[in-house]
């Protein structure tokens, strides 16, 4: 490993040159980019071929040898290999082609990749840099230690990481527990961070706590590369964690933390624990209900079916299941001024045993008893087809992790009731290889009715005898987490609440601009993540010091001094006082690979 500010002298011969080994490493990374007077400067010509590249010509060489390997891992492999040795090209990769590249580095792919993950990680990993950070159960008394090492091996601009995404890798995706190989979802979604909100890279940590695992298939395995243990009980989890999140905020104090994939009830014990204590929030519980919440939104206006008579049934009742829920039930009491008893009865939920009723005789889950129906008298219903014979649903949420759950017979059926609205179905289970259904499915299946919002990627599907091609929507909390986030690090808000999330949510649903609401889409093209994130950014920031929140005197002011939050408004683009200055604030201190590159290479 190399120490970040060592000063590399070099008296091979009569040579005698002085320069800062990071930079050099910099510029080696440019690969055929760097220009022919700095590999003098830096004695390198000779090492390489005379020709020199424009970064655009670099990308365009990986593109063509992106779309040349054939599986999704292969090309996974290729972007790593890119992302070791030359980050800048990667991001600029990355940012310039999201929807491209976003279902390679993220999911669904990077499902496969996590399944795999002790297998390739030392392909994927770079020899030169710390790239995360492994907390073994065993060591989580010596928190000092392990942040004085990675201070230790990271080049100064990453010694004081702003943003962390962390698991245990207990609920991967709809994966389920894949222990330390859980550590793609971390490094997918941070990359993410950079090309949704324009975070640096440096300042960004991906953190595994490894816990152990209770997967036989990895304990068994020799070359998993986790610990090798089933996972504790409840009091070491939260007494071990805690060791985790304290030495962390010592450690990095103004880091932002975001939990994610963690299983359902330590997601919300977590979230319970520390929400009012550090900067957090919990992906899949609040990042996941905000999307859907914005998607929703966008699916009742187009449904045909005024709001208060929709009838909701979720299939899965996990912590994503019970946030999405729990986001809906505020939405429609809010949006729509009905009442929680009466936003309570638009709810039916599912789990294994069918549906969850008060009195179906087994002790249900504490999450699960709020929504538990009391109207069913006698009636128990085990099968999905049961259910939605019974419950009559307008909206089919999935969220089972059960591949085809939403069956032929099912999507016909729900089809069938819903006559005279279009019937909105969101199989959000992820990847696809635990999706509900496809997209060409939903769409089969009704007729081509269908509103339609899924977890992972599906492609675009045509209509069979038209022209007509439909890309669906991918209701995934991507859209949310880089928002939240950047609000976060840049007004440093006392605690993140739901209302403030909820305002976020609310600034999704308004995104779409004018061609993506005459196509009928639930939510902005993924495109334009970065620019959506600026206007879902200030809605948070906003929020935050509505609630007094902030901390941050530059931002309080600013929004007291912006009497009219136009962004807000979804006619009008974010041009408001504050949004200008949020959009140079956010130039200013957003990292940009190009700008990078050029001040490397000015700075030598
Ligand atoms: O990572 C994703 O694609 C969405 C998510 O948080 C999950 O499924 O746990
Ligand atoms: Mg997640």
């Amino acid at each position: 490993m190399l120490r970040a500010t060592k000063i590399l002298r070099n008296t091979v011969g009569k040579r005698n040159i002085t320069y800062n080994i990071m930079d050099k490493i910099h510029v080696i990374q440019l690969g055929t980019a760097v220009p022919a007077t700095t590999r003098k400067k830096i004695h390198v010509n000779g090492l390489m071929p005379v020709g020199v590249d424009t970064i655009k010509m670099q990308e365009d060489r990986a593109l063509s040898e992106l779309e040349r390997r054939g599986s999704s891992m292969d090309k996974y492999m290729f972007l790593s290999w890119v992302r070791n040795n030359n980050p800048n090209l990667f991001y600029r990769l990355v940012i310039n082609n999201l929807a491209l590249i976003a279902p390679i580095i993220y999911t669904p792919t990077i499902g496969e990749v996590c399944l795999q993950y002790s297998n390739v990680y030392p392909f994927l990993s770079p020899c030169d840099r710390v790239n995360g950070l492994y907390i073994s159960i065993d060591e989580v008394d010596k928190m000092d230690e392990i942040v004085r090492n990675y201070k230790e091996h990271s080049e100064p601009s990453s010694q004081d990481p702003k943003i962390c995404v962390i698991t245990d890798g207990s609920r991967i995706l709809g994966l389920g527990d894949l222990g330390v190989n859980g550590m793609g979802i971390p490094v997918g979604k941070l990359q993410l961070y950079v090309a949704g909100a324009g975070l640096n890279p440096k300042e960004c940590l991906p953190i595994i706590v490894d816990f152990g695992t209770n997967n036989q298939a990895y304990l068994n395995d020799s070359r998993y590369l986790g610990l090798r243990r089933a996972r504790p009980d409840d009091d070491l989890f939260y007494s071990a964690m805690e060791k985790v999140i304290t030495g962390l905020k010592k450690g990095f104090p103004d880091m932002f933390i975001q939990f994610e994939d963690f299983s359902t009830d330590h997601a919300f014990g977590l979230l319970r624990k520390w929400r009012e204590k550090v900067m957090c929030f919990n992906d899949d519980i609040q990042g996941t209900g905000a999307v859907i919440m914005a998607g929703f939104i966008n699916a009742i206006a187009q449904s045909g079916l005024p709001a208060k008579e929709h009838r909701l049934l979720f299939v899965g009742a996990g912590s994503a299941a019970i946030g999405v829920a729990d986001t809906l039930r505020r939405c429609i009491m809010t949006d729509y001024d009905i009442s929680e008893d009466d936003a309570k009865k638009m709810f039916w939920l599912t789990d294994t045993k069918g549906l969850v009723t008060a009195n179906r005789g087994d002790k249900l889950a504490a999450q699960k008893v709020y929504y538990a129906r009391h109207d069913n008298g006698n009636t128990q219903c085990k099968t999905l087809a049961e259910v939605v014979k019974y419950v009559k649903p307008t909206v089919l949420i999935g969220l089972s992790t059960v591949k085809g759950e939403f069956s032929r017979e099912i999507l016909e059926s729900v089809n069938n009731i819903n006559k005279e609205n279009r019937p909105i179905v969101f199989p959000l289970s992820n990847p696809e290889t635990k999706a509900e259904c496809t997209f060409a499915e939903a769409m089969q299946y009704t007729n081509n009715r269908v509103i339609f919002a899924s977890g992972t990627a599906f492609p675009p599907y045509t209509v069979p005898g038209t022209n007509k091609t439909i890309v669906p929507g991918q209701g995934n909390n991507m859209y949310i987490f880089p928002s939240i986030g950047l609000g976060s690090v840049l007004a440093k808000p006392r605690m993140v609440t739901d209302t403030a999330i909820y305002a976020l949510s609310k600034a999704l649903a308004n995104s779409l601009n004018e061609q993506e609401k005459a196509d009928g889409n639930l939510y902005p093209s993924i495109d334009r993540l970065r620019k959506v994130a600026l206007s879902l950014t200030a809605a948070i920031i906003h929020q935050f010091v509505v609630e007094g929140l902030a901390q941050d005197e530059k931002w309080i002011a600013l929004v007291k001094d912006n009497t009219d939050p136009k962004y807000l408004d979804p006619n009008r683009k974010p041009d408001g006082y504050f949004c200008d200055a949020l959009r140079e604030e956010v130039n200013r201190c957003s990292w940009s690979p190009t700008a990078e590159v050029e001040t490397f290479v000015s700075n030598l």
